[in-house]
């Protein structure tokens, strides 16, 4: 069984987590997700919505096998955890590939790192950014 492991906020879904994991899942036969906690999000505005609640709405995803809402402080416990052959980062996920591969390595997880493709919609107005959503949330609602 070839599995596969995916990882990120997953605050207002929108059709860019959907490619992300769908590419995810198209690269074994199990997909499993770490969906990262408030309070480990600091390179950038912290999710709206809960951990469990993140959590839940990616688990529900079509090609999601299972998700888990990720360790508290070391990023590798879920990942030894779920024991993945691939891990797939999203196309910005502000993690260099080697760094992610020598951790894996010196944890004896063996497993090759890959990177996904970013989105590109065939129809206009789409809003792939959960920061420019609540944007337009902020700027439509005030
Ligand atoms: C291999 C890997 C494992 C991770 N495990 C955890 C974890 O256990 N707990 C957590 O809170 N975040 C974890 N994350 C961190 C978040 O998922 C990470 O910050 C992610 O890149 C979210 O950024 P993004 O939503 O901007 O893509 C992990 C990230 C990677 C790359
Ligand atoms: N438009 C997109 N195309 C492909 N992958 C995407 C897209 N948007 C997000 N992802 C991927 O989904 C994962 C989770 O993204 P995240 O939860 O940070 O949402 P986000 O919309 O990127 O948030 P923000 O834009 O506010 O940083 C990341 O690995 C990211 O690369």
């Amino acid at each position: 069984m070839t599995t596969v492991v995916a990882q990120g906020t997953f605050d207002l879904l929108h059709p860019g987590h959907l490619h992300y994991l769908r590419e995810a899942a198209e690269m074994g036969e199990e997909l499993h997700v770490i969906v990262a906690r408030r309070e480990n999000v600091t390179h950038k505005d912290p999710p709206i919505l809960p951990n469990e609640q993140r959590r839940e709405m990616v688990a529900a995803l079509d090609p999601v096998e299972a998700a888990v809402v990720g360790h508290d402080d070391d990023i590798f416990v879920p990942v030894e955890r779920i024991d993945p052959d691939v891990l797939v980062l999203g196309y910005d996920q502000h993690h260099d590939r080697g760094d992610i591969a020598d951790a894996l390595a010196e944890r004896g997880i063996d497993c090759v790192v890959k990177r996904a493709s970013q989105y590109e919609p065939d129809y206009e107005g789409a809003v792939l950014s959960t920061g420019r959503i609540v944007e337009r949330i902020l700027d439509q609602r005030q």
